[in-house]
Formats: C-alpha cells, structure tokens, sequence
C-alpha cells in the first residue's frame, strides 16, 4: 500500500469510504455523541440504514467512475461505520491512528486489511492523552492545518475531539512542516453553533479557493489567517445554516472535480463558476449525523 497526501485537492487515487450497512439501532439519546444526531433522535427524524447506504453507493460509483481505487472496511455487526475520515490520516507516507472518542474506538479494527499492507515504520500511534481524528486535520503543503479546542472546560465537550497535545505531538512528527491550529467553537447542545471538527467549518478547494464558516472559529485572527491564505475573494462565505448543512463538508476527487450535495444549490453555482466540476449526491440522510462527504472518507493516496 502506498500512501502519499500532502493536500486536499491533488488527483486521488486511493480511498476509504466509510460503510452504513448494519450501522445497528438508533443510538439512545444518552449514546449519541453529537448534537444533530440527539436533534433527530428527539425528532423522531434519525435516519433509516437502508436509505443511508443508497447513499453512500452514489459516491462509490462516482468515485469508480474517475478511476479511484475504492476500499470498505469490513463490516462491524450493529456499529456505525460511516464516518471513516476520524479513524485515521495519513500525512505524506505516514498513517496516523487516531485517538478517537471511546464511542467509536471499534471502527479501526475493521481497516486492520489495510493497515497490515502499510510498512511498519509508516504507521504511527500517537500517545494515549493526545486526541485527534482525522476530520480536524487537513495537510495542506508546508501546513498541517489542524482544528482544536483549547478551553479549560475541554473534557466536558463530548464535541472536542482534538486536544492541545495532539497538536503538539503532530509538529514533533513533523518537525519539517508548520502546524497550524485553530480553536473551534463548541456546542453539545446546538448543532448550529459546533463546528465538531475543522471539515465541519473549513475546506480548501481547486487549486486556490476555500469555504468557511466564520462562526465556527473562536479567534478571529485565526479565521482572518485562513482567509489571508486564499485571499478575500477566493474565499466562499457560508451562515450557520449553510454550517449545519454541511456545506463545507465536500470532497474533491481533484482541483477541478468535486463531490458534493445536490442540495447545495449556492455552493454548486459558486464552484462551477470557478471551473470546477461539480459531481452531485443526496447524502441528506447521512447528513442528520452531523457528517457529510469528506467525513466519509479517508484518503490513502493522492497523486
Ligand atoms: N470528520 C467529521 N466531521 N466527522 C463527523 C463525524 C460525525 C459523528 N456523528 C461523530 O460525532 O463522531
């Protein structure tokens, strides 16, 4: 197995796309971990498996379609599997394990086909009291951009998943780039007010553009660093509506073809004004847990 992603954008080759099928019961309401999921556990709205791996077979198929070699992990009775992007990252030719939230702990046992295929001195284990998962870490050239929680009160945010030391460990892992964080607001409670990992606020897309949500980042001058990267006008503004619906959760298949949701009507027009091609899905199901496309998935490689 070879791994190389240094970026969110360059052509992929190879990927992991999370699975739905027995993805067990609707959680308890104690059980979810997220604020959208209890919204729609409460609502009675929580989303049917059946409609959910329909949905995740579209972005397989379009995935095939532009020749990415496509792996699943197998199958974990009753446990949800489809969020596959917190698990693990790998940053150029390392894998990284994460230290995910207990709750989901299981998940990476079912990816053991490929972590046996990576060499030894290419998969790292970060120590216990780092936590991270991959949707708050995006390797973007000289930066690992990484989203964090800071607060004294972290340990009460079942939200926060990646912590200071996280982002310490990764700049010693990778001394030879500059890692970047940023401190994510946080809400166990409203779904429109947490941004739960960095994808969930925040991502670059082509070759110099990027979508964020402003509210998501507890420090302004964090939020204006990430716009001064791409430059005011390369940078696509989203609301606390357009948050919670996802929309910076797509997933690019390259700079110039993404994977995104049929519903994101202003986003779609603003990427095809931009060059880009836009491939479309109905993930609004997948959506009600709080996850979207790039959440679903776990590059491997990217050209
Ligand atoms: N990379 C992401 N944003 N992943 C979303 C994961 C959603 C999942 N319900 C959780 O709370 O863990």
């Amino acid at each position: 197995m070879k791994l190389h992603i240094t970026n969110e954008t360059s052509k992929l080759k190879s990927v992991i796309l999370g699975v739905a099928n027995s993805n067990g019961p609707e959680p308890k309401l104690e059980d979810a971990y997220d604020p959208k999921s209890i919204k729609h556990i409460k609502e009675g709205t929580y989303p049917e498996e059946a409609d959910m791996i329909q949905e995740m077979e579209q972005v397989a198929v379009i995935l095939k379609k532009h020749g990415v070699e496509v792996l699943r992990p197998r199958i974990i009775e009753n446990y949800n599997q489809i969020f596959s992007r917190d698990i693990g990252f790998v940053i150029e030719d390392k894998f990284i394990r994460a230290n995910i939230l207990p709750d989901r702990e299981k998940e990476i046992k079912a990816i053991d086909f490929v972590l046996e295929s990576i060499p030894a001195d290419q998969k790292i284990k970060l120590p216990d009291n780092c936590h991270v998962e991959g949707g708050d870490v995006m390797p973007h050239g000289d930066y690992i951009l990484v989203g964090t929680y800071r607060g004294e009160d972290y340990a009460d945010y079942i939200t926060a998943r990646t912590n200071r030391q996280a982002v310490e460990e990764l700049q010693r892992l990778f001394p030879h780039k500059i890692v970047k964080s940023f401190n994510l607001r946080k809400s166990n409670t409203d779904p429109k007010a947490n941004a739960l990992h960095l994808d969930c606020c925040f991502q670059p897309v082509g070759d110099k553009y990027a979508i964020i949500h402003r509210n998501g980042f507890l420090e302004e001058e964090e939020y204006n660093w990430l716009v001064n990267l791409y430059g005011q006008d390369n940078v696509l503004e989203i609301d606390a509506q357009e948050m919670f619906d996802m929309n910076s959760n797509i997933f690019s298949i390259s700079e110039t073809v993404v994977i995104s949701d049929d519903y994101f009507t202003r986003l779609n027009a603003w990427l095809r004004s931009k060059g880009i091609q836009v491939e479309t899905v109905n993930y609004r199901e997948i959506a009600k847990q709080e996850g979207l496309l790039r959440c679903s998935t776990l590059p491997l490689r990217r050209a």
